[in-house]
């Protein structure tokens, strides 16, 4: 991954006015992906320009798809006919959701060759539920030198019960099931918004696909897809990263473009610690202007509180006096935040993957994001410590978080992504 500029954030300031969420990453990805399926132009609304995105269009334009951006959040995709079944290390190490180009390639070639996914920085993250679905459903699949080797000889028919909710697993079966004549079961599916939404995706082409949102799902084979058009859902994730950076600067913020009842378990979390949260149709005021309690936060599955927040909450748990208790079962060791806080003056001692936080002042200090959302949580300490914080991994930040420094001064905060000399132009 390239090297992006360092942010500088000088914190001790709240936040301001009206921020607007973006559309959601994490539903975006799986949906450019089920675009493979339909030989129809497709257009899709409310594509965040991230790095991410730009990494799966790369990965469905080597598959054959010409790809278009018609807006500033818009794309058309069309792929008459797929030019490969193979999708390289070299992309799929980039990004973990691009493994689900094995469903989509599944069911519109039969035959898919994708390579295992990199590890990442917050530990192992197996996919033995996704190969062990398609093997249930049909599918012959053999490992070949870190790479797999899918082919189906019909349609995919019969269940199959995951071992645990997995997102990634429930998209991929789906995927794979979608074109055909048989109907397949998938029992202990993932209920989270990106499968929703990926649902409704495909269903609004005409695929027949039921109980997204429930435990079991229900794919009834189609011939074929149509084109169509559809817009994604707000990023979930991104809302929640600014409901706790305006409650780690103690602000007023007013949040626009939000999915209010998919942020009922970070706003019931809020909520507990003292933040009070107005919803207003897709708009949210949160108000942290008066004392904050600890808390204790577990991360699981959706509907629970996201594993995507969890090094977010524990930048915000660190300015919070008293003690709070952090777990993630999802990614257990999703903890490369901790020692870069703890060089902000945070206090987190982790034992057995138990994060014990002492609320503390934190202060300005030069730090590295590690992944993703252990960048968020540093910009969100960086936002509340006093002094100057240089944030340096930001090719990690930018998978996620739109033109961050830009959009942070938006709401009053003193950010700028930059190298040294420029940044010491920062009023
Ligand atoms: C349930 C959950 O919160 N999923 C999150 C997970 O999705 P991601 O797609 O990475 O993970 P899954 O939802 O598939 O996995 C959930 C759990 O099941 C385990 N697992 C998964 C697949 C498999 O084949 N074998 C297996 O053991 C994983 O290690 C994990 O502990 O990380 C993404 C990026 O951070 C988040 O956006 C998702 O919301
Ligand atoms: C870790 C993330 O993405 P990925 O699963 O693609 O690594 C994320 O969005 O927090």
């Amino acid at each position: 991954m390239l090297h992006a500029s360092p942010l500088h954030i000088i914190g001790g300031r709240p936040l301001t006015g009206e921020l607007e969420i973006q559309p959601s990453k994490n539903a975006a990805l799986p949906i450019i992906v089920a675009s493979l399926l339909s030989k129809e132009p497709v257009t899709l609304h409310g594509i965040p320009r991230l790095s991410d995105i730009y990494t799966i269009l790369e990965i469905v334009s080597h598959l054959g798809t010409r790809c278009a951006w018609i807006g500033p959040n818009s794309v058309v995709l069309h792929t008459p006919e797929l030019t490969s079944i193979e999708t390289p290390y070299a992309l799929v190490s980039k990004m973990r959701a691009s493994f689900i180009v094995m469903g989509a390639l599944i069911a519109r070639a039969g035959e898919a060759k994708v390579s295992m996914p990199g590890g990442c920085a917050f530990g192992h993250r197996p996919v033995d539920q996704h190969v062990k679905a398609f093997r249930a459903l049909g599918v012959e699949l053999e490992e070949e030198g870190g790479s797999f080797h899918a082919r189906r000889a019909g349609a995919l028919s019969g269940s199959f019960v995951f071992d645990m909710l997995t997102v990634g697993a429930t998209q991929n079966a789906i995927l794979a099931a979608v074109l055909g004549e048989d109907q397949v079961q998938l029992d202990n599916a993932s209920i989270d918004t990106d499968v929703v939404d990926m649902v409704n995706f495909l269903n609004s082409l005409g695929a027949d696909i039921r109980g997204a949102g429930t435990n079991t799902i229900t794919v009834h084979g189609v011939r074929e897809l149509r084109g169509g058009e559809y817009r994604v859902i707000p990023d979930r994730i991104e809302a929640g990263t600014f409901l706790i950076a305006a409650a780690a600067t103690r602000s007023r913020l007013t949040l626009t473009n939000v999915n209010t009842p998919h942020l009922r378990a970070i706003s019931s979390k809020l909520s507990e610690m003292g933040v009070v949260i107005l919803e207003n149709g897709d708009s949210l005021l949160v108000d942290a202007t008066r004392e904050l309690r600890p808390a204790h936060v577990t991360a699981l599955e959706f509907p629970g509180f996201p594993t995507d927040l969890q090094p977010q909450m524990s930048a915000l748990l660190a300015t919070v006096p008293g003690t709070s208790v952090v777990t993630d079962k999802i990614y257990p060791d999703r903890l490369t935040h901790v020692v870069e806080l703890n060089r902000m003056g945070a206090d987190i001692v982790v034992s057995e993957h138990t994060q014990v936080i002492q609320g503390a002042t934190l202060h300005g200090a030069p730090v590295r994001a590690a992944d993703i959302r252990a960048g968020a949580a540093l910009f969100i300490a960086a936002l509340a410590a006093e002094g100057e914080t240089v944030i340096d991994g930001m090719q990690y930040i930018n998978r996620g978080y739109e033109r961050l420094a830009e959009r942070l001064r938006g709401v009053g905060a003193q950010a700028y992504q930059g190298e040294p000399l420029l940044a010491a132009a920062m009023d």
